[in-house]
């Protein structure tokens, strides 16, 4: 609690009691009241409770314990790629993924004056994804925990040389004024979320929808291991829209995988195709089967 910002505070402590009084209805979000993790749980789930989180370990760890029904973490962006920490936190904390959700991303650039400003404070994505309007008017990105948090902490500094990148929202919250909006480099920014609960979905309740399936893997350390581990994806036709690499530990050794398909445990060719995957890996595991929330692979006939 004490490291959210003294201008969140009280809001935290607002929320948190709300959440506290119905823990299944809560959503757990990293951030203070007024990030975009925030917004995407309301629009993902109206009528839960967010419960605000400072650090992602902590949303993960308010499903955990109980004190929420669910968490919504962004794990990738379209211009800024993926959101960092997620890969080992997520197969760590136990949980499954059981819905995505995605949401167009609008920053605005807010401040105690109407500048001009040296430094923006934001959460490092948001400052990526605003790279080139803040190194054209020569202002310093320095990270901050979250976006909302980051117009809190302007919001207390006094300074009127520091500004935040956050949601327009954000101003209203904590008294700053907006000196511009839409300051993303890209129109078509847009943030993919995943819910993470305690029990995963059945994939049979999923078949008659499009379903997606999340996975890690690790490859056995010889020649053409990943090539022979997507051999079966390959030859059932089953559609990989995702897939990427990271280093397990420091020894640089061991190379995991983070994989997305289309489809879901139950379907004839998606098992076959994560059968042929397991016999190539050292280590396979699903992190869940879920509705998929934007239709993938459809472009081409
Ligand atoms: O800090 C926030 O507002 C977050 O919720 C993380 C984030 C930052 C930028 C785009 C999407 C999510």
């Amino acid at each position: 609690m004490d490291s959210f910002p003294g201008p969140a505070r009280k809001l935290v402590e607002q929320m948190r009691q709300s959440a506290e009084s119905a823990p299944d209805r809560a959503i757990a979000f990293q951030g203070s009241p007024g990030a975009n993790s925030h917004a995407a749980a309301t629009q993902f789930a109206p009528e839960a409770l967010p419960l605000p989180c400072f650090s992602f370990s902590d949303a993960l760890d308010a499903v955990k314990n109980g004190r929420a029904g669910c968490a919504i973490i962004p794990i990738e962006n379209s211009q800024n790629g993926r959101v960092a920490d997620i890969h080992f936190l997520l197969p760590e904390s136990g949980l499954s993924i059981v819905a995505e959700h995605f949401m167009p991303i609008r920053h605005a650039l807010m401040g105690l004056s109407e500048g001009p400003f040296e430094v923006a404070y934001s959460h490092p994505q948001a400052l990526g994804q605003s790279r080139r309007f803040l190194r054209e008017r020569g202002i310093v990105p320095l990270s901050h925990a979250d976006t909302a948090g980051a117009a809190a902490f302007v919001a207390e500094s006094n300074n009127p040389t520091l500004c935040a990148i956050a949601p327009a929202v954000a101003a209203d919250l904590y008294g700053l004024k907006i000196v511009e909006e839409n300051v993303e480099d890209a129109a078509d920014n847009t943030t993919r979320f995943v819910v993470l609960a305690k029990d995963a979905r059945d994939p049979s309740e999923l078949s008659n929808t499009q379903a997606m399936t999340t996975f890690i893997f690790e490859v056995k350390n010889i020649p053409a291991a990943l090539y022979k581990a997507m051999g079966g994806f390959a030859t059932n036709g089953v559609n990989m829209t995702k897939l990427e690499s990271y280093q397990k530990g420091a020894s640089f050794e061991a190379t995991m995988f983070y994989a997305d398909i289309v489809g879901a445990p139950g379907e004839p060719a998606v098992d076959r195709a994560l059968e042929e995957l397991a016999f190539h890996s050292k280590e396979l595991r699903l992190l869940g089967s879920y509705e998929q929330a934007m239709r993938r692979g459809m472009g081409e006939g």
